[in-house]
């Protein structure tokens, strides 16, 4: 670890791990310091004072028309032929930010959403509620730094494999 990093990186799950291998302690809090600009800077023409905290947009990112054609479309399968990498290594798709505050728990998570998403496709038979059209469904959110449905999903499940 670089002695000479700045104090707003203190506190990261890096440090974090080395005290538990260093002390044995569990009880820990992470900083959220790497969102503060270091020092005044400007970003396309916008003035940022030092200190200020300072927001990735990864909503509006993973919208930009210049990258998305159809960015307000829900399209899996225009990842099938994409060269993005959610992991961090493209900067149009960060889900899981970047860098060294980027997500640790990056691999369990992908494994994790893959096997619940095939549990759930592979064991049921998915349907709309009788009367419901599928452009019924209703994509709306609501606002905040993690994304949660504004209201609840309504779909049938026929359990095929016990
Ligand atoms: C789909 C699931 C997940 C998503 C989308 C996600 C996304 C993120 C994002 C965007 C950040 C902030 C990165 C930044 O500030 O630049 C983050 C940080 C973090 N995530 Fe995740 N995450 C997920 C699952 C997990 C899991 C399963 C774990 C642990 C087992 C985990 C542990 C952490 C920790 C400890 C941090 C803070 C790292 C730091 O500040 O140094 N995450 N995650």
């Amino acid at each position: 670890m670089d002695p000479n990093r700045p104090k707003s990186m203190e506190g990261d799950i890096v440090d974090v791990l080395l005290r538990i291998k260093e002390n044995g302690t569990t009880s820990f809090e992470l900083t959220f310091d790497h969102i503060k600009a270091l020092k005044r800077c400007s970003v396309n023409g916008y003035e940022i004072g030092g200190g200020s905290t300072v927001y990735i947009n990864a909503w509006a990112i993973a919208r930009d028309p210049a990258t998305w054609e159809h960015a307000d479309e829900f399209l899996p399968e225009s990842f099938l032929e994409s060269d993005l990498d959610p992991r961090g290594q493209t900067p149009e798709l960060i889900p899981f930010g970047f860098g060294r505050r980027g997500c640790p728990g990056i691999g369990m998570a992908m494994a994790e959403v893959e096997l619940a998403l095939a549990n759930v496709v592979y064991k049921f038979d998915w349907g709309l509620p009788v009367g419901m059209k599928e452009e019924d469904i209703d994509f709306e959110v609501l606002p905040g730094i993690t994304m949660h449905k504004k209201n609840d999903l309504r779909l049938l499940a026929k359990l095929v494999i016990a």
